[in-house]
């Protein structure tokens, strides 16, 4: 039960909800079943069918329509006097400017992605109003307070890089599933569906690298005058059979691994093309490019199962084929999309087959379009519990009880017999570049490295910003707007083009270039140091940006790696290692925390015992941003060893 005055405070609060979708639906109902009054949402998405088994607000016949329209008209009719505004809109536009943000005694985040969440933490710090951020990744979930000047502002921690494997591992020794998964997403269907003259590191390095590259060079080129079935089974052959040979030739990869078997397709399929007990008719008959599928031709239907070797074969051809005759004018420009059914089976396929040579376990469609498209099935009652702990820390920031804001984490196994962790904030970040006035420091080629190489990889890959002006002293380099006159933008334009050192007003070693979002109304200094050679591996933008944190991609022994998608989790700060906590000192921003200060929900401090560890079992809480060195101080804190 709600005190008097949280009561009164939650009556007299406007509130900023972003995202109407599995926190956001929760989220919605559990404010208005709070007593809260005054309720904006912003959602720009409209319904779909996968979101109605945990977006309960929503039912099919909803489908299509917008998602904070549709979920204020279902909480309006179970509490009619709440007021609720609805934005069928993206939070990043205009209309959402720091004057609208001030209206809000408080924000709360239900996104799903980093961009986004970037954008609302720095119009809240603009506005100086209060942000509740939240999101889920299958059973695990956190719930974070940012308060201006008094606890970290969302961009103050790194964020974890996405998840990324070596190179030499996908092409060469692949020890799990996801390996097999990456090389069939990112490298074969690429080769053969994508941009051709895209570098790849398909073909596996033979001690005779020359012949292997001889032999690869035009082996995944439809010949003019052979079928497709020839072709699909010379790619087959190429990379299942004659690939594993070249690798096996080179013996002192195996010494310690398992060798592979190699896969001709002539082992698995009948020579004539196999007859099919499907219906190709049907994919005849569709003009939706989506629901062309090998399975349907093949008469193959249930997702959940594991197709043998033979079915992973006739999948793979069948695929190739469909590509090459249903959907011509694609090839060449595919990308994989997890909700494309054919790239999904072609990757099933190929993945299964390199995981049989491997020795391996093969996996389902289901799971492979799963791991291929890096979904993790979001848990209904995460959302719930996570909307839950949203709208405590909402009525502690209306109360303005800095004392008790906690972040919580809820975890997948009980820790100190607890499933949700709760923290005590950290402090502002001193050298966060969102929050405080700390410059940043970028080395670059200011010879070679053009103004658009600066806006594209830095401005708006790193810091995030959508309407960027770039000074130097007095002089406008860049502008990005909507009432810019011609002339201008030609002259940015050109400006563009041009090398850093040779622009109106030079960019040269020393420069400290000032770059403002206007919308985002941050600003910040970056202090240009030249550099004349990059490391193209390590250093791939050719320039190096220091006190802008990422998470270092996790190392091995080969310096390039390959990514596996995004992950939402990427978005969220990493939760504490839960088992790796002992009763030391960790420290925070400056100053010094106990362990026993992490405390329980409701806000009381635990006893300062030394935490009971239920279970050891940590592989699903993961220290993102271990091993960071550029940043001991945050590195240390996280850790909480
Ligand atoms: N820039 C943005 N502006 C407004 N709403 C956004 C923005 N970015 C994301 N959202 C909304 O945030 C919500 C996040 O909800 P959720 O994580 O459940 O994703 P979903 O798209 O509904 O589900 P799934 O991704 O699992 O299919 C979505 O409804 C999405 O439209
Ligand atoms: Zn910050």
């Amino acid at each position: 039960m709600a005190s008097q005055q949280q009561l009164s405070a939650i009556k007299g609060a406007k509130v900023l909800m972003v995202g109407a979708g599995g926190i956001g639906c929760e989220l919605l109902k559990t404010l208005a079943l709070s007593g809260f009054q005054d309720i904006h949402i912003i959602d720009m998405d409209t319904i779909e069918v996968s979101n109605l088994n945990r977006q309960f607000l929503f039912r099919k016949s909803h489908v299509g329509l917008s998602k904070a329209k549709v979920a204020r008209d279902a909480v309006l009719r179970f509490r009619p006097h709440v007021s609720i505004t609805s934005y069928h809109a993206n939070v990043k536009n205009q209309e959402f400017n720091v004057d609208f943000f001030k209206q809000f005694s408080v924000v709360l985040n239900g996104l799903d992605n980093l961009d986004a969440r970037r954008h609302v933490n720095r119009l809240c710090l603009a506005a100086d109003v209060p942000l509740v951020e939240s999101g889920t990744t299958g059973f695990l979930g956190q719930v974070t307070v940012h308060v201006k000047g008094k606890t970290e502002c969302y961009e103050c921690q790194p964020k974890p890089a996405p998840k990324t494997y070596p190179v030499c591992t996908i092409t060469s020794t692949p020890s799990k599933f996801v390996h097999c998964i990456v090389w069939a997403k990112d490298l074969l269907f690429t080769k053969l569906f994508g941009d051709k003259n895209q570098e790849n590191d398909l073909n596996v390095r033979s001690s005779d690298p020359a012949s292997s590259s001889d032999h690869a060079e035009d082996i995944f080129q439809l010949n003019k005058d052979e079928t497709i079935e020839h072709y699909g089974r010379r790619v087959f052959d190429h990379v299942f059979g004659y690939n594993i040979e070249v690798a096996l030739s080179n013996e002192d990869t195996w010494k310690n691994r398992n060798k592979p078997r190699p896969i001709y397709s002539r082992d698995i399929l009948p020579e004539e093309p196999t007859k099919q007990n499907g219906n190709a008719d049907k994919n005849c008959a569709t003009d939706d490019q989506s629901l062309i599928s090998a399975m349907t031709s093949l008469g193959i239907k249930n997702p959940q199962e594991i197709w043998s070797l033979m079915e992973n074969s006739r999948i793979f051809i069948e695929a190739i084929k469909l590509f090459f005759t249903k959907r011509e004018k694609d090839v060449g420009n595919l990308a994989f999309d997890k909700d494309d059914q054919l790239a999904v089976e072609f990757v099933t396929a190929a993945a299964n087959i390199r995981a049989e040579s491997f020795g391996i376990p093969m996996h389902s469609l289901f799971e492979s379009k799963g791991i291929a498209g890096n979904i993790v099935h979001a848990i209904a009652t995460t959302n719930a519990i996570i909307a839950g702990l949203i709208v405590i820390e909402a009525i502690k920031v209306l109360q303005n009880d800095a004392n008790n804001y906690r972040m919580t984490y809820c975890l997948e196994h009980p820790s100190r017999k607890m499933l949700l962790m709760p923290v005590e904030p950290f402090e502002p970040n001193k050298s966060c570049y969102v929050c405080s006035e700390t410059p940043l420091s970028l080395e670059i080629n200011t010879h070679r490295a053009k103004l658009r190489d600066f806006v594209e990889k830095i401005v708006t890959a790193k810091l995030g910003m959508n309407f960027p002006l770039i000074m130097h002293g007095a002089a406008l380099l860049y502008e990005v707007g909507d009432d810019l006159d011609e002339d201008m933008v030609a002259n940015y334009t050109a400006n563009l083009e041009k090398v850093l050192s040779e622009l109106p007003s030079p960019v040269v070693s020393g420069t400290i270039l000032s770059v403002e979002d206007l919308q985002q109304e941050l600003s910040c200094s970056i202090n240009i140091k030249h550099r004349d050679e990059f490391n193209e591996e390590k250093e791939p933008d050719g320039m190096v940006l220091s006190g802008w944190q990422q998470t270092p991609l996790e190392k091995d022994d080969c310096s390039k790696t390959l990514g596996n998608g995004e992950s939402t989790s990427k978005t969220l700060p990493s939760a504490p290692d839960a088992d790796k906590y002992d009763d030391s000192d960790m420290v925070a921003s400056g100053r010094k925390r106990k362990l026993d200060e992490a405390v329980n929900i409701s806000g009381e401090a635990n006893s300062s015992k030394k935490p009971e560890v239920l279970d050891d079992d940590d592989d699903d809480l993961v220290m993102l941003d271990d091993g960071d060195d550029r940043n001991p101080a945050i590195n240390k804190k996280k850790r909480l060893q």
